[in-house]
C-alpha cells in the first residue's frame, strides 16, 4: 500500500525510501538544516540517535537523542541493534537499526545527522539507498562564532570541537553534495532541492514500467 503522504511517483511504483545523510564539522549548521527539513517536508523521518553524551540544556530526551549510559550503548552495539556507530568528540553515538529499516520498508525517507564515520558505514552497508550531503561553514571564524552564539557548550568543549573540525572537513569529497552554509534560507532551499531531485531520480529509476504500461493501454483505448 502507498504511504500516507506518497508523491504521485511513489504511489505509482511502491517505492523504497532513501537515506539522506547530512554531516559537517560541529557548528556548521547541520542540525538547524535537518530540523527545518523535517518541519517542512512530509514522508521523511529523522533518525533519532542514541548517545552517551551529557544532555544539553535545550535538548529533550527522545526528540534530539536518546541519552543512554555506556553500558546500554555497549549492549546495543554488541547485539547488532545499531546500524552504524562511532566515537565523536569523546562520546559514543549510534543509529538504532529497527526504526530505520521499518521506515525504509514503508516507503518513507530517513534523514540522518551523523558524522563522516557513520556516513561511510551506511554507504558501505546500503550503497544504493544513501544520498550524502556535507555542510561547510563559510569560514573558520564564523564556525567558532556559531559555536559560541549557540551557547550550549563550555569554552573547553568548543575548543575541542574546533580542533576536531579539520578532520571532519577532510572527508568532504566523499559526499554526493556539498553546501557552503552562508545564508540559512539559501542552504535550506538547496538541501530541499537535493531531496526533491533524488526522489525524482529514484522514481524514474525504480521502474515506472507499470505506470507507463497503463498509460500506453489508455492510449490504445482512446485512439482509433
Ligand atoms: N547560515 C547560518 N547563519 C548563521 N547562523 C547559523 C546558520 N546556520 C546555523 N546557524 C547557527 O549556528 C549554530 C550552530 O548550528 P547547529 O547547532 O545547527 O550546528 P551543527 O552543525 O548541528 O553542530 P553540532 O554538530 O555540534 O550539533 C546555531 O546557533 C545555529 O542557529
Ligand atoms: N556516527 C554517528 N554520528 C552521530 C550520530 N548522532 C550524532 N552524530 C554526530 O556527532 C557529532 C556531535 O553531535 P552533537 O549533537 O554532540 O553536537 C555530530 O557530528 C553529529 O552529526 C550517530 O548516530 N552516529
Amino acid at each position: 500500500m502507498a504511504p500516507e503522504h506518497a508523491t504521485d511517483e511513489s504511489a505509482a511504483i511502491g517505492r523504497r525510501g532513501l537515506m539522506l545523510v547530512v554531516s559537517s564539522p560541529s557548528g556548521a549548521g547541520k542540525t538547524t538544516l535537518t530540523r527545518n527539513l523535517i518541519d517542512k517536508e512530509q514522508q521523511i523521518t529523522l533518525s533519532i540517535s542514541v548517545t552517551t553524551r551529557v544532555r544539553r540544556p535545550s535538548e529533550i530526551e527522545g526528540v534530539h537523542y536518546r541519552f543512554i549510559s555506556m553500558r546500554q550503548f555497549e549492549i546495543m552495539r554488541d547485539s547488532d541493534q545499531l546500524l552504524e556507530w562511532a566515537e565523536v568528540h569523546g562520546n559514543c553515538y549510534g543509529t538504532p537499526r529497527e526504526p530505520v529499516e521499518a521506515a525504509l520498508a514503508a516507503g518513507r525517507d530517513v534523514l540522518f545527522d551523523i558524522d563522516w564515520q557513520g556516513a561511510r558505514q551506511l554507504d558501505e552497508k546500503m550503497p544504493g539507498d544513501v544520498v550524502s550531503v556535507f555542510v561547510l561553514p563559510p569560514s573558520a571564524t564564523e564556525l567558532k562564532a556559531r559555536l559560541e552564539r549557540r551557547a550550549e557548550d563550555s569554552a573547553a568543549i568548543i575548543n575541542g570541537r574546533l580542533r576536531n573540525a579539520a578532520e571532519e572537513i577532510g572527508h568532504w569529497s566523499e559526499y554526493d553534495y556539498v553546501l557552503i552554509n552562508r545564508d540559512l534560507g539559501e542552504s535550506f532551499a538547496r538541501l530541499r532541492a537535493i531531496l526533491t531531485a533524488e526522489r525524482l531520480k529514484r522514481a524514474s529509476r525504480a521502474g515506472l514500467d507499470g505506470f507507463v504500461g497503463t498509460l500506453l493501454d489508455g492510449l490504445k483505448v482512446i485512439t482509433t
